[in-house]
């Protein structure tokens, strides 16, 4: 935590990453008064913060980033020292489908923020800090090998990574322009608890639960580094505490996997944790057409946060799988609650069964 700050907000709390962060501030920093901004759209659940919500130094503000006029209140009313930005739109699939609503929450609403904290904290920027938690997809696809540093150009390829580099490219330019001092982080993937099912591991495990098919895109060639959430949320403190105002730092865990390799793995975990025959989850299995414009690897290079700031991940990736598949074994109500609804018409529309 940055030294004196004493109320701080954090926006998309409710959300996969967001909670996560939400929690580990929260229980960490008892002198701080934790804000957490959240929409409640359809991936935002104040069920992921249940056994936080009664602690006193949490506040939860339902509100939306895209409504400049409450954005500004909010900030002039609270005097947030600090920000940690993690609302976002973040699903690839949804952007093809629908890039305006991208543009809409990500790049506008990430504006709507950078206003705000600009206009209020003019007077002493220098005392503030406002930390933009973004993606390692901003740099595209490493399709002949290498990894992403922090001096990798930006090549986004979807919607979502352009709406996400876009924010990004405005974050730096408040500080360049106007002095807000600023940090961004981009990261791999993320996987754990409170992930909702739309993103390959969490709906993955809900179909083999369900007996559905697994749709693998494409031939299943595609390679993603994978870290667990609670390991991105302590990068996140460790980057917001003593990162560096206008630095870049990226995360991950050094653990490439190719999607086919990690689906099998999973079967198995998943044939081991519901007693089923070894082999019966793999024959859900379905090749389906390619994602448009599927980037073919992510691999990025965490270097940085580890030499400069002590970072590691904690866990070995077999071991959060374990972890992450035992989470939602034992939580079917909360995966029953948020596969209903909105979901449900997802599916549907995207697999027609
Ligand atoms: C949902 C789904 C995904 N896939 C593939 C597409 C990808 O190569 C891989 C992981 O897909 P997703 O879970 O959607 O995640 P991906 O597109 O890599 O993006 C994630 O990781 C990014 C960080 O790299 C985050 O910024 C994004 O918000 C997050 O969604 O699995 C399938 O083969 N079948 C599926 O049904």
């Amino acid at each position: 935590m940055r030294e004196n700050y004493q109320k701080l907000l954090i926006t998309g709390g409710a959300g996969f990453i967001g909670s996560h962060v939400v929690r580990l501030f929260v229980n960490k920093y008892p002198q701080c008064q934790i804000y957490n901004l959240d929409l409640l759209t359809y991936a935002g659940n104040l069920e992921n913060l249940k056994d936080i919500e009664n602690k006193p130094n949490y506040h939860f503000v339902k509100g939306d980033i895209n409504d400049a006029g409450f954005i500004k209140e909010l900030f002039e009313t609270e005097k947030f020292d600090g920000v940690l930005h993690l609302a976002a739109e973040s699903h690839v699939d949804r952007s093809i489908k629908d890039p305006l609503a991208f543009i809409q929450t990500n790049v506008l609403g990430t504006v709507n923020l950078l206003n705000a904290a600009k206009d209020v904290w003019e007077h002493n920027m220098e005392q503030h800090l406002f930390y933009h938690i973004s993606t390692d997809e901003v740099y595209g696809s490493l399709d002949n090998g290498g990894y992403f540093l922090e001096t990798t150009p930006y090549d986004p390829q979807s919607p979502y990574s352009a709406s996400k580099a876009s924010s990004d490219h405005f974050v730096r330019a408040y500080q360049n322009t106007y002095k807000l001092p600023i940090v961004v982080s981009n990261c791999s993937n993320n996987y754990g608890p409170n992930q909702f099912p739309e993103k390959l591991i969490p709906l993955f495990i809900n179909n083999i639960k369900n007996n559905l098919p697994l749709p693998v895109y494409g031939k299943g060639e595609n390679v993603r580094d994978w870290l667990y959430v609670v390991d991105h949320a302590g990068a996140i403190d460790l980057i917001f505490s003593k990162g560096k105002a206008g630095e870049t730092y990226n995360i991950g865990g050094f653990n490439e996997w190719k999607n086919i390799d990690l689906v099998k793995l999973l079967c198995q975990v998943m044939d081991e944790k519901l007693e089923r025959t070894p082999g019966t989850s793999e024959e859900l299995i379905t090749y389906v057409t390619d994602r448009a414009g599927h980037d073919l690897r992510y691999a990025i290079d965490a270097g940085k946060v580890m030499k400069e700031l002590g970072w590691q991940p904690s866990l070995q990736f077999e071991e959060g799988l374990r972890k992450t598949v035992d989470w939602y074994i034992a939580n079917t109500a909360w995966l029953d609650h948020v596969t209903s609804g909105s979901y449900q018409k997802y599916y549907h529309e995207q697999y027609g069964n």
